[in-house]
């Protein structure tokens, strides 16, 4: 394959001339490019004799009364995914949406997050789509950290983090947090250029031990040990909301089935953007509900 370069990845080409970019995440270079045949081999054919059990129960703590659709996407997402179960804790206003829409999806009250216990039998907990920035969510994001266990943390989830410098240092380790380029300005200055923002991703994955997904047409994946995956997947026609509440289910999804968070992250990057890629071949725009319904069909079709 002719050599790849970095600047091939970037919106205003800010990256040095001679930066290159190896072909599959088993290469040694800090920047290398998702290809199919990894996410092929990242998969785990479903076994036989497994159950609901086998693969994992997500907590997705989103939505407020009008960024409720973002919550039920994300849900969409967890359930076309594939995790075992799947409880959303919303405001109760939005129960009737959520069982009218997914009957398999359960529910669980905002104040029960307060309580350790409760949290216990979940697999991965993802908190932030449509979630807002009040004092209740901040506090149902503190409760979360005081767990200390990873956790995927996206939109709402990061305004806060942004107004709460503080509570940013306190991230569990391990966690994965998914921002797109203005969610990151947000949270770590702002940045004239795109390798200026991959540059401090690097370093905060580092120091914060957590994994940086940053969004955009190329999203890039960032490891604490600050080496880069950058995916190839989506299109255009997938500029549209609620697309980024639909990869924040998926990737919740893939952690409850027991994929790291990095195999999670890659995962759930691609299949989305293969998704839309799929879709965008026969519509001119595709929306987040069709991205996540055909999740599943996708994978059908790499996974023999
Ligand atoms: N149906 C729903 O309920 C929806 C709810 N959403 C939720 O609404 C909340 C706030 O989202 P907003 O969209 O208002 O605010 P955001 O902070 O996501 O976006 C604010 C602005 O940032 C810019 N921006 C967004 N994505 C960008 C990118 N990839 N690159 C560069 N600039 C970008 C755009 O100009 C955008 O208007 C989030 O919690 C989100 O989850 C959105 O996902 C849209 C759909
Ligand atoms: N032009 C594009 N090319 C590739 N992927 C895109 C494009 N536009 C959006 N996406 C994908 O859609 C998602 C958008 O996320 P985000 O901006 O958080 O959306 P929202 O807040 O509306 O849910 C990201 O995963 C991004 O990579």
């Amino acid at each position: 394959m002719a050599k790849q370069f970095l600047n091939t990845f970037l919106a205003d080409q800010s990256a040095p001339a001679t930066t290159t970019v190896t072909a599959g995440i088993a290469g040694n270079g800090i920047f290398r490019m998702l290809t199919e045949a990894d996410v092929v081999r990242l998969v785990k054919p479903r076994k036989l004799f497994s159950h609901k059990g086998t693969y994992g129960h997500v907590l997705l703590v989103a939505g407020q009364e009008k960024t409720m659709g973002a919550a039920l996407l994300s849900a969409s997402a967890c359930l076309y995914g594939g995790a075992g179960l799947t409880t959303v804790s919303i405001p109760s206003r939005g129960l009737t949406a959520l069982n009218a829409r997914f009957p398999e999806i359960m529910f669980l009250e905002r104040k029960a997050l307060s309580a350790p216990n409760n949290l216990d039998k979940f697999t991965v907990i993802a908190i932030g789509p449509g979630l807002g920035t009040s004092a209740a969510a901040k506090k149902h994001l503190r409760n979360l950290f005081r767990i200390q266990k990873p956790l995927v943390i996206d939109a709402d989830a990061l305004n806060i983090l942004a107004a709460s410098p503080e509570l940013l240092k306190k991230i569990p380790a391990g966690s994965v947090i998914t921002p797109h380029m203005t969610e990151f300005d947000r949270l770590f200055g702002k940045h004239e250029t795109w390798y200026g923002r991959i540059d401090t991703a690097r370093k905060q994955a580092e120091q914060l031990n957590i994994i940086i997904v940053l969004k955009n047409q190329y999203t890039f994946c960032i490891e604490p040990s600050s080496k880069v995956s950058i995916n190839p997947s989506g299109n255009p026609a997938m500029a549209q909301g609620g697309m980024g509440d639909v990869l924040t289910g998926l990737l919740a999804a893939y952690i409850a089935q027991g994929y790291t968070e990095i195999e999670a992250a890659q995962l759930a990057c691609y299949l989305h953007g293969r998704s839309g890629d799929e879709l965008a071949k026969k519509w001119y725009t595709v929306t987040a509900t069709a991205v996540a319904e055909h999740i599943p069909i996708v994978l059908r079709g790499l996974v023999k």
